[in-house]
């Protein structure tokens, strides 16, 4: 539905300032209904690259299609008509303030020349689909944030887009609400067949709503996949600090505190355990307690779902002596388990 060839933009230098070149090489394929997520730190090009998709930016160099159109070769007439085929959505909201609710979704429905009845029926469906029925004659001030993302989300699908962009669109809302826009956006792809794709700089959207996630960073893609195998194996430095981000996955302050690197004289060795798919469900502790004949204890850990499958990161304590033998590795290693030392405790 998106592809990207090795697309590039730099952007002229304006000025004293030097040229930047916000996009390198970048290419990547989002099949027909998927919801794919871009993650990567502030200036790494995330809103640079999604304006390419709707033609806002032009590449300096490489092909950008949509549903088989080049996008980037069109002129200004063609894109406008090929932008209804693409919704957007915005961090914040960009939403007229003198037009209610129900204007603001009707608008590109009246632009394209739709009879007022049928403006009325559609933005009214519009208005239900995304739970605002209610609030159809409320100015933008009058709504919260996620009332606003709700009738921005009404008014990208307005055109029945077959893809829509979402550029931080939950970055100005608190977590809650940041969760049932996600859930919205999930509805959207799986009831009406939409193909998203997100830009974000949060971990905990990726692993809440997207299919697959690209880690993007000074204009490249460094690291893709789906994400339940980007949480479990993360590649670079990058997406693993991303995910090092979220809550609950530092170990508990009561044993990081007491953590030492050598497994000289130690007692215990702090391991982190991830566990996904078919492994999050793996019987880990009583496996290691029965076989090697130790204690094994649970120090802190998160069960989650990552990418709609299971996910469990746990935090055990095992005696150091069993672990040096390499007795505890061979035992999860029957597993598609990754295990990392965290340290030693005395
Ligand atoms: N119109 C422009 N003219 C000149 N430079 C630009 C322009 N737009 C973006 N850039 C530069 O391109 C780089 C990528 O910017 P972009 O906005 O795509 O990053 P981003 O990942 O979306 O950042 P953020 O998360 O902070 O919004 C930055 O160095 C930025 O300063």
């Amino acid at each position: 539905m998106i592809r990207l060839d090795a697309v590039s933009k730099h952007f002229a230098p304006r000025g004293s300032e030097a040229a930047v070149t916000a996009l390198k090489d970048v290419s990547l394929a989002i099949p027909r209904g998927e919801i794919y997520g871009i993650i990567g730190p502030s200036g790494a090009g995330k809103s640079t690259l999604i304006r390419t998709v709707n033609g806002l930016e032009r590449p300096s160099s490489g092909v950008v299609r949509v549903d088989g159109v080049v996008i980037s070769g069109l002129d200004e007439a063609a894109l406008r008509a090929e932008r209804r085929k693409i919704g957007m959505i915005f961090q914040h909201f960009n939403l007229l303030s003198s037009r209610t609710a129900f204007a603001n979704v009707a608008l590109p429905l009246e632009l394209a020349g739709l009879s007022r009845q049928a403006v009325r029926a559609k933005v009214m469906g519009l208005l239900d689909l995304v739970g605002l029925a209610d609030k159809a004659e409320r100015y933008p001030v009058e709504l919260s944030g996620g009332q606003k993302q709700r009738v921005g989300i009404a008014r990208a699908l307005a055109t029945d887009p077959k893809v829509l962009l979402s550029d931080e669109a939950t970055s100005a809302l608190d977590p809650e609400t940041t969760r049932s826009i996600l859930a919205l956006l999930a509805q959207v792809n799986r009831d009406l067949g939409v193909t998203i794709m997100l830009i974000t700089h949060e971990m905990a959207v990726i692993r809440e709503v997207c299919h697959r996630v690209g880690v993007i960073e000074d204009g490249a893609i460094i690291e893709e996949g789906t994400v339940r195998d980007v949480f479990a194996r993360p590649r670079t430095a990058t997406a693993r600090s991303f995910i090092g981000s979220l809550p609950g996955r530092e170990p508990p302050p009561a044993i990081a505190a007491r953590l030492t690197p050598s497994p000289e004289g130690a007692r215990q060795t702090v391991l982190r355990l991830t566990l996904s798919g078919a492994a999050a469900g793996a019987p880990v502790i009583s496996a290691l307690a029965r076989r090697l004949d130790i204690d094994v204890a649970l120090l802190g850990g998160q069960v989650d779902s990552v990418g709609g499958e299971p996910f469990a990161l746990l935090y055990l304590g095992v005696p150091t002596a069993n672990w040096a033998s390499g007795a505890v590795t061979s035992v999860l290693g029957e597993w598609d388990i990754r295990t990392e030392v965290i340290g030693h405790v005395a």
